[in-house]
């Protein structure tokens, strides 16, 4: 199989208040079952005569020639899913009582029950009600669709506890956008609620003033400076990294008594070994504790619920309800197949299959591959339809290509709809210091997106905002555009059907010693000083997955060998039997390193001491770049950048112990040369290499040069470079955390002001104004030198003034005269955002200047 086509019939939500419009799937006429007509409309091509052309149409029809759209042919008939069913399953006002989220068993205070109701939740599914008779106050896992509103249980169940015990609830995300979003929500959910104690816990919170009793959701994500702990939140949402390192200092702190809720969302992530693995210490820890800790654990993708329940001691629930209903095809060739329906490829692969539908030969060169043929008609049915269109492919380049194969199948629009995508290709090119992408150029203006992780997350969130307001209508992405978004679409189609869609594997081995391994859970347990002796350690690994799924003959002989290395390494050391984390194992815990790259930031930190450089930024820069990116280097450019080299950062180049030969001889070389790696000293020197030419992407972002020529000067995409400064912020927090329990609290603050720096991607004059929001470093420095050299100066600026500053720092682009009226106008009125923005600042800070003279 080619290509698999899923056909969504998808609630349009609205993010921020999570209320559904469900009239638009009753409406809904675009998933006609094949049987409903014989032939799909023929699709009218763009054509250059259109009345509607614009300039811009003009120009990209010049120079790409439209395509012409196949038919698709329906020869069989298909019962997918009805509507009918779809509709009786949601729920009404007239269904049973367990339904409202006011049903008396549920505990949830009134104020809470109305808060969910504004956001548009007033009753259950039936399947949310089931897990929350299940769930109780025991622990629970629970599996249902993506979008079947498994938040909601958790929520819930979260809330509960929360407000019934006085005590504290941690909520664990993969991602820090997810973290965002969620901290948002629970806060308008939370919003009037004071933490009631008369009604629960005598004594919890009586101490209290009771302008301290409303609910604190705190966000915890990489790259904070605070060292928030768990204390700051009654509701802690944090990322699997940042949630560990709660817990650890928790349980070090002795507070850990407080947490009564830990909810584990996307719990399949157990099973990744880059991001998830932290999962199985965080649990097992929480679990080996003697307190009653509520875990619920949830997934859309869950193969294995009752192994997990098993471990965890938990009941748990599978449900099959489907929020939207799926039709699911299965594109070969030219020829589109049923999915999942009785005789269909999934139920029995074997048997030959009867196509539903085809979709005619191109007589189009580039339209000549099926697969291609069959994407842009599939994709065009949906459009002409009204409707939005997902495709997801699995590289860059192949996003690219489609999209614009896509844009020229598509029909001219409208002039009202023609100006609004030129706003958002202004609102692009504003973000970027060189010319647009000419894909992008040629796409949008015909309502077609793409998104991969080579842009920067300014452009993709454009691009997304662009396509949910429902201004472009095809959205074409990699993987970068799955996590947690809920885009308009009413069709999905994923090409490559066996990339990307494997469910979690049975292996749930995450403890594994190749895999991160037991030997970071040991030394977390000790260095935390949850056990310290061969009994508590053991008694902590029957806690863990791994105790469920292996002999324990194997699980003795991990243990012994990891405590042995641990001791080789020189992260413990054992005195009277008893074991104890030395400041480096104490240090690589509290920063929430991996062993490898602690042990590796170690020996580069005391070389460092023993020689650093102190007139030129580089140094510090190389220090907090991060370790473990798996970045390629382009050795030419790596040449070129050493020939721009100050003399002080040409020490530091000696100092790292960079040979400038090597990179001459691989500049020689073929493109894609790499240095050795064949023993440990050879990998550690390898990671230098390339974590100096991290850092010189690093300092070229401190220098202010915008992300797009960083980016062209090493070759490399605009997103690695800004997810290069994103995971740095993470890291340099990591590493300020790493020396100050090393006691080197002199590197420390170094490494402090220049993280502070490159968060505002600015030089030290700059970093007051690049506070402000919408200020970037190109636009703090033109406002620099246009004499507003503080927050106070912007704050007082009058905004005809401050809009002709700002129209400075904005690219040039030539514009239609129709268009320039405009184009002020949006600038006067970022001029008025900005100014206020500023205004906020500067009150907010004399503020807390006043209180901190008081
Ligand atoms: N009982 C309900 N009634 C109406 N809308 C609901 C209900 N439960 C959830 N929703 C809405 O359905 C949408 C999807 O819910 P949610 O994000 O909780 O799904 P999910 O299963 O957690 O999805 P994912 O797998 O993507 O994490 C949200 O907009 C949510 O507000």
């Amino acid at each position: 199989m080619a290509l698999t086509i899923n056909t969504v019939n998808k609630q349009e939500t609205s993010w921020n208040t999570g209320k559904t419009r469900l009239d638009l799937i009753r409406n809904d006429q675009l998933l006609r079952e094949p049987n409903q007509e014989n032939e799909s409309h023929a699709v009218q091509a763009p054509t250059s005569n259109n009345a509607f052309l614009q300039p811009t149409h003009s120009r990209f029809l010049a120079e790409q020639k439209p395509l012409a759209v196949s038919r698709i042919r329906t020869f069989a008939t298909s019962s997918g899913p009805s509507l009918s069913t779809q509709v009786a399953s949601l729920p009404t006002g007239t269904q049973q009582a367990d339904l409202k989220l006011s049903y008396a068993a549920y505990r949830l205070p009134p104020r809470l029950v109305k808060n969910f109701s504004s956001l548009g939740l007033n009753l259950l599914y039936p399947w949310q009600a089931v897990c929350l008779r299940k769930a109780g106050n025991q622990n629970f896992v629970y599996s249902a669709s993506i979008g079947a509103g498994k938040s909601l249980v958790a929520d819930v169940l979260m809330l509960r506890r929360v407000l019934e015990t006085g005590k504290k609830g941690l909520l664990v995300l993969p991602y820090i956008a997810l973290v965002q979003e969620k901290t948002k929500w629970l806060r308008a959910i939370v919003s009037g609620i004071e933490k009631n104690i008369e009604e629960s816990i005598p004594g919890a919170f009586n101490s209290l003033r009771r302008h301290d009793r409303s609910i604190r959701v705190v966000p915890f994500f990489g790259g904070s400076k605070q060292r928030a702990t768990l204390e700051d939140a009654d509701i802690a949402i944090a990322t699997i990294e940042k949630a560990n390192g709660l817990i650890n200092q928790a349980i070090e702190e002795a507070t850990i008594e407080d947490l009564a809720v830990l909810v584990l969302d996307e719990l399949h992530m157990i099973d990744d070994p880059h991001r998830g693995y932290l999962l199985e210490p965080l649990v097992s820890k929480v679990r080996s504790l003697e307190q009653d800790v509520q875990i619920i654990g949830m997934s859309a993708t869950l193969s294995n619920v009752e192994e997990l329940a098993k471990w965890l001691d938990a009941a748990w629930y599978e449900s099959d309800y489907q929020a939207v209903p799926v039709a699911e095809y299965l594109v070969h060739e030219d020829k589109v197949y049923s999915a999942n329906e009785p005789g269909s490829y999934r139920s029995s692969p074997h048997k030959s299959l009867k196509a539903l539908r085809v979709v005619e030969p191109s007589r189009e060169r580039e339209l000549s591959k099926a697969k291609h043929n069959a994407v842009v008609s599939l994709a065009m049915e949906t459009v002409l339809a009204g409707y939005g269109v997902l495709v997801f492919c699995s590289s860059r380049l192949g996003c690219q290509i489609t999209a614009s194969l896509i844009a020229r199948a598509s029909p001219i629009p409208n002039p009202s709809v023609s100006v609004q995508r030129q706003e958002v290709l202004d609102t692009l090119r504003s973000l970027m210091n060189v010319e647009l992408d000419n894909d992008l150029e040629q796409a949008i203006p015909m309502g077609v997106g793409f998104h991969h992780a080579g842009m920067t997350s300014e452009e993709k969130d454009i691009i997304a905002e662009a396509f949910d307001r429902g201004l472009l209508k095809v959205l074409v992405a990699t993987s970068s555009l799955a996590a947690g978004i809920n885009l308009p679409a009413r069709r999905v189609v994923l090409q490559e059907a066996r990339q990307g869609r494997e469910l979690v594997a049975p292996s749930m081995l995450c403890l594994i010693p190749e895999k991160r391994g037991i030997k970071r859970a040991l030394l977390e347990a000790i260095a935390i000083r949850l056990a310290n002796h061969d009994q508590g350690l053991q008694d902590y690994l029957t806690k863990t997955l791994l105790y469920h799924s292996t002999s324990i003959a194997t699980l003795q002989q991990m243990f012994m060998t990891s405590l042995y290395q641990l001791e080789e390494d020189q992260l413990i050391q054992i005195v009277n039997d008893e074991y104890y984390a030395t400041p480096l194992g104490k240090a690589i815990v509290g920063a929430g390193l991996d062993l490898d790259s602690g042990t590796f930031i170690y020996t580069e930190v005391k070389h460092a001491l023993q020689h650093f450089v102190m007139d030129c930024d580089l140094h510090v820069i190389y220090l907090f770049t991060p370790v473990n990116l798996d970045a390629k280097i382009s050795w030419g450019c790596f040449l070129n950048e050493l020939d721009t080299l100050t003399e002080p950062e040409l020490r530091v180049l000696e100092f790292t112990r960079i040979n400038p030969k090597v990179i001459q001889n691989l500049a020689n070389q073929s493109k894609d040369s790499r240095l050795p790696e064949t023993s440990p000293d050879k990998v550690a020197i390898a990671r230098v290499y390339q974590r100096f030419y991290l850092a010189l992407q690093l300092k070229a972002l401190c220098e202010e040069v915008p992300i797009s020529i960083v980016a062209n000067r090493f070759g490399v995409s605009r997103g690695a470079v800004q997810s290069l400064s994103q995971s740095c912020h993470a890291f340099a927090a990591s590493m300020i955390n790493f020396c100050q329990r090393l006691d080197l609290g002199m590197l420390a603050a170094v490494m402090e002001h220049m993280a502070d720096r490159l968060r505002a991607g600015a030089r030290a004059d700059l970093l007051e104004l690049a506070k402000i929001p919408f200020v970037k470093s190109r636009t703090a420095r033109t406002l620099w030198e246009n004499g507003y050299k503080s927050l106070k100066a912007v704050a007082e600026a009058d905004t005809t003034s401050l809009a002709q500053v700002l129209l400075l720092a904005q690219p040039r682009k030539r514009r239609a005269p129709e268009e320039e009226e405009g184009y002020l106008r949006k600038i006067h009125l970022r001029a008025q955002i900005v100014i206020s923005a500023a205004t906020r600042l500067w009150e907010k800070e004399t503020t807390l200047e006043l209180v901190d003279e008081m």
